[in-house]
């Protein structure tokens, strides 16, 4: 499966675009890492490729198919840099869970989900528990490619091992493509089996 984003212009004030004219395409094959300045508009081609923005100019394509037009369940799932933010606070973590598509008990297991915090509220876990509920709602049945935007930074060093190597073990499996956003380039070049840098 091929994801396309051709010649994207986006901004968030009328007359003024963050992103002018972007091109980008990964395959399912392919663990993708963006590189660019901070500021630039990594996150918000993101937002644009998961379909939670949409360009001004430019379209975003699935086997050549415009994602716009899509109905259902969106193929390109986003994992949020800000676990907190990402996920409903009055909902217990199973509800959250259960917003995802037919989440399969082996990723809960894999990501190391406690049987317990499936009864809490997001309040009551930590940043990086947190993080694993909302990397296991975005590997629903019907994922085709996952964005990972800043995933770990706020992640000690064991827990990062352990969420990519989960990530890379589950992509391969399920051919997944995978997009990374990151500032670790030292990370991207260890997961990423191709790194595209974006200029304006
Ligand atoms: N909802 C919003 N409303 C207005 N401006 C926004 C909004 N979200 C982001 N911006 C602005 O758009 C620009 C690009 O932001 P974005 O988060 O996409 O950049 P980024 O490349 O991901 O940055 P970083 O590497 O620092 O995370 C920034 O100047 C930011 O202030």
């Amino acid at each position: 499966m091929l994801l396309e984003a051709r010649e994207i212009s986006f901004g968030y004030k009328k007359g003024y675009h963050i992103l002018n004219n972007i091109s980008f395409a990964a395959e399912s094959s392919e663990r993708v890492g963006i590189v660019a300045p901070s500021g630039f508009g990594k996150t918000t081609l993101c937002k644009i490729l998961a379909g939670y923005s949409k360009p001004s100019n430019g379209q975003v394509l699935l086997d050549g198919e415009d994602v716009y037009g899509m109905k259902g369940y969106h193929p390109v799932q986003m994992i949020w840099q800000h676990p907190e933010t990402s996920v409903n606070p009055r909902l217990r973590l199973k509800e959250t869970i259960a917003e995802g598509d037919q989440i399969e008990q082996r990723i809960i297991n894999a990501l190391g989900i406690e049987h317990d915090w499936l009864n809490r509220f997001p309040g009551e876990l930590s940043g990086g528990e947190l993080q694993r509920f909302c990397i296991a709602r975005a590997l629903g049945q019907r994922t085709r490619f996952l964005i990972a935007d800043e995933i770990s930074t706020m992640l000690d060093m064991i827990t990062q091992a352990q969420i990519w190597s989960f990530l890379l073990e589950e992509t391969e499996k399920r051919k997944l493509g995978l997009i990374v956003v990151t500032h670790n380039t030292a990370l991207a070049e260890k997961v990423c089996t191709r790194i595209q840098i974006l200029t304006k």
